[in-house]
């Protein structure tokens, strides 16, 4: 399947100096929910103003809908609604102004008909005639999705769109995101929160430093997660493996010093009868053993914590 946004090689540095991207390379599917998860200052608004225009990328290239950013601007811009991080209140207008205004900056002919649907969708129906500067906190960042659905796009960017919001009005607005996805609406967020990846994302991207460190499926990190760590402290620190015991989910750290089995928290046979006694038969003796869970959060935490 063609991808609907399609990001190569992309490299940014700031005229500070400041490599903020790094050969970046990321496909969005047409239709998912992407959430791109990172820590203060990883690259995520940068990313996303690269492919919506804002920011000029370094080299590499970025196409939206199969169209380049830079040689088809407006081709590529016209199927992305972008809803940033900075919340503009434009105070006097009335909402059905703003997202009539909004349609009309994309050059799309007026359809009422659309814009009202959207508004109901929103639950802003109510409220066209409404002063924005009125509203509460989380009408506004509705108003601000309208505007950014105004013109009908395929794409919505949405930048932290929870940062300080309570719990009541983020689960509306988790609840709004899957609406527009059964709508078709591909849709890629940025957060902070792990919570809110988990929740709401068909895939996690995790970007550190300006580079992208992982890209899953949710579903396939969440079956990660179901897993469980046997950490064995050895008496005597092995150099490798003996053969018998060479396999995927068991692996020697900390200079030979420890055996960490990976196992299936929810089997009812975890195998680690079968392992005590495969080390047993080799001589291979431990002092202590710890088991643990790992959960989205610690894998985040030690994928982007800072090693250097
Ligand atoms: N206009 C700019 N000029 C110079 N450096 C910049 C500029 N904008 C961002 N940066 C730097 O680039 C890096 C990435 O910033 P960016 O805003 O993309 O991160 P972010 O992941 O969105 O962070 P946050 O979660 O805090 O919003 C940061 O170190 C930031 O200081």
């Amino acid at each position: 399947m063609q991808p609907v946004i399609s990001i190569q090689q992309l490299n940014k540095t700031y005229a500070s100096g400041h490599p903020a991207l790094k050969s970046i390379d990321l496909d969005i599917h047409k239709g998912e929910i992407f959430a791109l998860l990172g820590p203060n200052g990883a690259g995520k608004t940068t990313l996303i103003s690269i492919i919506c225009g804002i920011v000029n990328p370094g080299s590499g290239s970025v196409t939206v809908g199969g169209h380049d950013i830079l040689r088809d601007y407006r081709a590529a811009r016209s199927k992305i609604g972008l809803v940033p991080q900075e919340l503009f209140n434009e105070g006097f207008e009335s909402v059905w102004a703003a997202v009539r205004f909004s349609r009309g900056l994309f050059g799309k002919a007026p359809d009422n008909a659309y814009l009202e649907q959207l508004l109901r969708d929103l639950s802003l129906w109510d409220k066209k005639d409404a002063r924005i500067f009125e509203l509460s906190g989380g009408m506004k960042r509705r108003v601000m999705i309208a505007k950014a659905l105004s013109h009908e796009p395929e794409i919505l960017f949405l930048d932290e769109p929870t940062a300080g919001v309570d719990v009541e009005l983020r689960r509306n607005m988790w609840e709004m995101v899957r609406k527009l996805r059964e709508r078709g609406v591909t849709i890629i967020l940025t957060t902070h929160y792990i919570e809110e990846a988990e929740e709401m994302a068909d895939r996690i991207g995790v970007i550190r430093k300006g580079e992208i460190i992982l890209v899953q499926d949710k579903d396939t990190l969440m079956r990660q997660l179901g897993k469980k760590q046997l950490t064995l402290h050895l008496q005597q620190p092995l150099s490798e493996l003996p053969p018998a015991l060479r396999r995927d989910d068991l692996q020697l750290r900390d200079d030979g010093f420890e055996l960490v089995y990976s196992f299936d928290g929810q089997q009812e046979d975890t195998g680690i009868a079968a392992l005590l006694q495969t080390l047993a038969q080799h001589g291979i003796a431990f002092k202590d053993l710890q088991s643990s869970e790992s959960s989205l959060e610690d894998i985040f935490v030690s994928l982007v914590r800072d090693r250097t």
